[in-house]
């Protein structure tokens, strides 16, 4: 891996049984199928850490690189056996892509074993570990993620009376300290403390597990039936674990969950009451379709976006595409809007991944060679319009034209369902430098030939914006997204400036 890497955001998952402990409830399986269902923001390595949530309990963990499929075996999970636990999957922005790397951290404090997983990339990371070094703590990894582990050992500044711990306390203070980009988990005893960075920039939502009686419909069930809860980056996995949504945890938004139940316990307030600042390329393109941010599902936003695409870049062509398969929805309710028949053109193989996400540009460009066949009857002869979600460094676009144009596409056309990248990200995708974008190198008008493409569109800023927001169920009223890659203005300032 190099500095020049893209990669995106982590996934992280937390899971307390409630009733009576020892737990009937398989806390490790859970966890597991958390963390399969969120493979998806995280392909590199992936750890889970159970306890039995006693003071003196020691943890169970299981750490590996690669997918979570081939890291645990039936056997490891049961090895697992705990009332509570934390997992991650992850995807390096800060550190290497290797085993010492690897979340949840676990740490020995005056008060016991903590265990932490971070999504996200804290902006101030460099002034960070300089103070912590000052203060005589020694790291031993290059992963920001150790830096809030460590800052938690700190006692807080209002102290702690009678020797008792205060999480709260001390997480308040790391809230203080650095105002973004961080999605936790924190797992403590029998407590998990799960909280969004103040602007809220990565996502989390809770889950409700029911008895596997509410599944089999033989049982009416009441929502005082509860088997645990569960923390999670999205919601896309909460059916294939028995859970169902129960809230997005707020930005600035601190939750104690324990066997008995869950608690909101701190909101953080941002400076000069400035927005939130969630990350609108979680909508665009990292989350997985079935999940539910503010309200609204992945889905019907990634359509809305096709939608508002066809109003802004029409085309009179006789078939409209995706490029499997983020771009989907947005291709299919573009194609709903204009008319114009849907039809596919590429056959992706599922088994090769997501290609944006891969640690290095030789695995990208294999990964796209690999990842794509033609349906050619589909689109001989015919003017196609590809519709992708992003244009990032351009790797995807250039050989895909190229396969249509051979095998006798007549036109070829892009729309992309969102606004040329042209800024690096500091928090949690790692789009390092100005000149891998390819909206840097290449200007607008010459676009469509450096693809070897008749023409090129993108949605517009405002475009999106309206697509995102249009749908957005929010009580507090307080709505924000982070476009500093579209548009170059940060939530806040950054120590790499
Ligand atoms: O311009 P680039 O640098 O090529 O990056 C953008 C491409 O990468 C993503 O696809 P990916 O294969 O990662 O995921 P998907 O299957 O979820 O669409 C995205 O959907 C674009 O197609
Ligand atoms: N993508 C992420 O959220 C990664 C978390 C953390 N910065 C790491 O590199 O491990």
């Amino acid at each position: 891996m190099t500095d020049t890497d893209l990669h995106e955001a982590c996934g992280v998952f937390g899971c307390v049984a409630t009733g009576t402990w020892p737990t009937q409830l398989d806390v490790a399986h859970t966890i597991y199928l958390g963390l399969v269902g969120l493979q998806h923001r995280g392909q590199e390595s992936a750890g889970i850490v159970t306890s039995l949530g006693a003071e003196d309990s020691k943890f169970k963990t299981k750490k590996g690189m690669g997918l979570v499929t081939h890291i645990y075996a039936e056997e490891d999970i049961a090895k697992l056996k705990g009332n509570i636990g934390i997992g991650h999957t992850r995807y390096s922005t800060q550190g290497e892509s290797e085993i010492q790397n690897i979340q949840p951290f676990v740490v020995e404090t005056e008060h016991g074993l903590i265990a932490v997983a971070h999504n996200g990339e804290l902006v101030n990371a460099k002034s960070l570990k300089k103070k912590l070094l000052r203060h005589g703590v020694g790291l031993s990894t290059g992963s920001d993620s150790e830096l809030i582990t460590q800052l938690l050992t700190h006692l807080p500044e209002c102290g702690e009376p009678q020797g008792l711990v205060n999480w709260v306390g001390r997480i308040k203070r790391i809230m203080a300290e650095t105002l973004t980009s961080y999605s936790l988990v924190i797992m403590h005893h029998d407590k998990i403390y799960a909280l969004r960075d103040p602007f809220g920039n990565r996502p989390l939502c809770i889950g409700k597990l029911y008895p596997a009686a509410a599944f089999s419909g033989k049982k009416v069930i009441s929502d005082d039936d509860v088997d645990g809860w569960v923390v999670s980056s999205e919601s896309c996995n909460f059916n294939s674990m028995g859970a169902r949504y129960y809230r997005e945890v707020l930005p600035g938004e601190v939750i104690e969950l324990s066997k008995e139940g869950v608690k909101s316990v701190y909101i953080a307030p941002r400076p000069n009451k400035a927005p939130p600042a969630f990350c609108i390329f979680e909508y665009v393109y990292f989350a997985r379709t079935d999940s539910t941010f503010e309200g609204q599902m992945v889905y019907t936003v990634r359509q809305r976006c096709g939608r508002q695409l066809a109003e802004e870049a029409p085309v009179n062509v006789d078939i409209v595409s995706t490029v499997p398969e983020s771009a989907t929805p947005a291709a299919l309710a573009y194609a709903e809007k204009l008319g114009i028949p849907y039809g596919e053109v590429f056959c992706k193989n599922r088994y090769i991944g997501r290609t944006f996400i891969q640690p290095n540009m030789r695995q990208r460009k294999l990964g796209v060679a690999k990842k794509f066949g033609v349906l050619t009857e589909n689109f001989r002869g015919k003017r196609v319009v590809l519709i992708d979600d992003s244009i990032v460094r351009g790797v995807t676009m250039v050989p895909i034209v190229k396969l249509l144009r051979a095998e006798g596409a007549a036109e070829i056309h892009i729309r992309i369902a969102s606004p040329p990248i042209k800024y690096p990200c500091y928090m949690g995708i790692n789009i390092p430098t100005f000149q891998e974008l390819v909206a840097n190198v290449v200007p607008l008008e010459d676009m469509p030939s450096h693809f070897g493409a008749d023409s090129l569109q993108y949605l517009s800023v405002d475009g999106l914006k309206k697509a995102v927001r249009e749908g957005i169920k929010n009580p507090n009223g307080s709505v924000g997204h982070c476009v500093a890659c579209l548009t170059g203005e940060y939530p806040v300032k950054c120590d790499d400036w």
